[in-house]
């Protein structure tokens, strides 16, 4: 399908918006299950990285689901296009200069391991937030536990639909563990210890 397409190279370069921002670009991919944490963590650490003077964005589950993937379902099928085309996202932003972050459950390994391709070696940070599901059931935010239980929602993660838990991640997050605050900044130390922010 791109044979006829010519790749366009621009005269502003990535290593120019790096400089610019004073930043290394990268991607914090967060996956955990529904109610693990993903999307109160990220956006602590989008907090942090403000108050830096870094340049971010953050990619939310929900978010995402109501406009640029709304027409994607929770079926296994639909669930891997949602996290190709967020991944082609991310690949973006990064190239525009930007730490990005991304909160979506992202249940299956091969899908996750599909964007960490997208970018350069050392540059997709899989953060694994790690909350048992019985913890996450207990605090059910939205009440969807308590539906998928009672039915009314089908195929849902880590009850009836899989969840493929990370093998080696960057960062391994103990929700259950540790403060919002605290998880924030192991988050940060990570990113300071390797060169992406000052
Ligand atoms: N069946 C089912 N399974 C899991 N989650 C469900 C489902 N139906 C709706 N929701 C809500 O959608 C959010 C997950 O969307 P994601 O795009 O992150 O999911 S996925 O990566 O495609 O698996 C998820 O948000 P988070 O709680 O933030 O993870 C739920 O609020
Ligand atoms: N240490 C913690 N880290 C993250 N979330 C926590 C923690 N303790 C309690 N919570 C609560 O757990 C819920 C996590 O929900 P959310 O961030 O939406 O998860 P997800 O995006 O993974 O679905 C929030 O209501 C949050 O306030």
């Amino acid at each position: 399908m791109t044979e006829n397409i010519v790749w366009h190279h621009h005269n502003v370069t990535h290593e120019d918006r790096c400089q610019q921002k004073n930043q290394k670009p990268c991607v914090l991919w967060f996956t955990g299950l529904s109610g693990s944490g993903k999307s109160t963590v990220a956006n602590a650490v989008e907090s942090l990285l403000f108050q830096n003077g870094n340049h971010s964005y953050l990619l939310d589950g929900d978010n995402v689901r109501h406009g640029l993937n709304q027409d994607l379902s929770f079926s296994e099928e639909d669930r891997v296009e949602n996290i190709r085309r967020i991944g082609e996202v991310t690949k973006l932003f990064a190239d525009s200069g930007l730490i990005v972050l991304s909160a979506f459950i992202s249940p299956f390994q091969a899908d996750r391991q599909q964007v960490r391709d997208l970018h350069n070696e050392g540059d997709f940070i899989e953060v694994f937030v790690d909350t048992p599901l019985e913890v996450c059931e207990q605090r059910d935010p939205k009440g969807l536990y308590k539906k998928a239980r009672a039915g009314d929602i089908k195929n849902f993660t880590g009850l009836d639909s899989p969840y493929e838990a990370p093998n080696n991640p960057e960062i391994q997050l103990k929700s259950d563990e540790h403060t919002i605050d605290e998880l924030a900044n192991q988050v940060l130390d990570y990113l300071r210890n390797n060169g992406f922010i000052s």
